[in-house]
């Protein structure tokens, strides 16, 4: 009997430990449809996942149940912050999802090193659910495909898909409808992170309001435009900086009007553009290169923001480590 597929060991439980990392995403653009009747938006976006990651240990259980808990390792300062350990955590959801399609699950406890800001716009949530999805298939043997296991995702959340799948990608659908892109080198930010959250779908429907308000058509079908996809292609940050776009910007700025400053402060001291990353908080600014965001980001620190460099692309979720306890 291979323990590592039963976690029994003559008789004896074996407990056993898949670590997966996860990355958070920027969205590079994000054009917004209108409200559908299923509460959701249609979108189009270009996705990039950045070098800041997630990471979920999932240790199998000898009692049944699926337990929650942040790791240490987190370097998020989290005093005061909701996440629910509880049935609604989306990691929580994603091992329910995958127990209710193995045939040998065990019980599990999910440990979360959280380093994405919490309801910053990055995808957090989502990154901890996609790597849950992929430490519970590998600890309990489901042997789902990658397809499979994006279809799971998907009904975990718009964004979870593309936190499974990684690199660049276009996002049609939801945001859920995936196609790779080509990015032929890496692109260098400077997240500023925000120390308050913004809720989702408050933030879609303040731009509703504001549309709303105006009474201007919004364009259908949703196209991302190509020349967003030719600067990734040819690895070009400076073309990039002048075609990034996101249709919830300004609804984030109507709900947190700092942001306005956060992208001026940003782009005065030096990034080629500055952008809200999803419903935001969280700006992401674009540098030049590796140099340049780092100096820009210790910049922002002596100016009093929480600001990091990181780059992207980035792998989707991937197993770092499989264990035996
Ligand atoms: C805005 C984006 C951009 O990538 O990211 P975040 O800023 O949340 O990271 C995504 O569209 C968010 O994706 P995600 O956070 O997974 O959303 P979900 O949990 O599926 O949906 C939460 C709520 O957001 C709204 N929502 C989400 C996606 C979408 N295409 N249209 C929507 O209107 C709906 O009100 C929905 O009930
Ligand atoms: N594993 C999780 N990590 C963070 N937040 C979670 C998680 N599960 C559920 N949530 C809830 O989802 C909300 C949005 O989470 P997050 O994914 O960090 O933000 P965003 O959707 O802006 O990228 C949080 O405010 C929190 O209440």
């Amino acid at each position: 009997m291979n323990p590592a597929i039963s976690g029994v060991n003559r008789g004896r439980f074996v407990a056993r430990t898949v670590r997966v990392r996860a990355p958070g995403k920027v969205n590079v653009s994000l054009n917004v449809g209108p409200l559908r009747p299923d509460g959701y938006h249609s979108v189009a976006s270009v996705y990039l996942a950045v070098s800041l990651y997630e990471e979920v240990a999932a240790t199998s259980t000898e009692g049944p149940g699926i337990t929650v808990s942040i790791g240490p390792s987190s370097t998020l300062d989290l005093d005061g912050v909701d996440i629910p350990l509880d049935e609604r955590n989306l990691a929580y959801k994603a091992a329910a999802i995958m127990r209710d399609v193995s045939e040998n699950p065990t019980g599990v406890h999910l440990e979360i090193t959280k380093r994405v800001p919490v309801a910053g716009g990055m995808g957090g949530g989502s990154a901890d659910a996609a790597a849950t999805l992929l430490a519970c298939d590998a600890l309990w043997n489901s042997g789902l495909s990658r397809e499979e296991l994006a279809h799971l995702a998907a009904e975990l959340g718009a964004d979870v898909p593309f936190s499974l799948l990684g690199g660049t990608a276009v996002g049609l659908g939801v945001g859920d409808e995936l196609s790779p892109a080509l990015a032929k080198a890496q692109m260098d930010w400077v997240l500023v992170c925000a120390d308050y959250g913004l809720s989702t779908p408050e933030v879609f429907h303040t731009l509703d309001r504001l549309r709303n308000t105006e009474g201007l058509d919004i364009p259908e079908p949703l196209e991302v435009d190509a020349k967003i996809l030719q600067a990734l292609r040819d690895g070009n940050p400076d073309a990039l900086s002048k075609v990034l776009i996101n249709d919830l910007q300004r609804a984030s700025i109507k709900l947190a009007p700092q942001l306005r400053d956060t992208i001026g402060i940003g782009e005065s001291n030096g990034a080629l553009a500055g952008i809200v990353s999803g419903s935001g908080p969280t700006v992401a600014l674009l540098a030049h290169n590796p140099r340049a965001a780092e100096g820009l980001a210790e910049d922002l620190r002596h100016l009093g923001h929480n600001a990091l460099a990181v780059h992207g692309p980035v792998p989707g979720a991937r197993i770092i480590s499989d264990t035996l306890l």
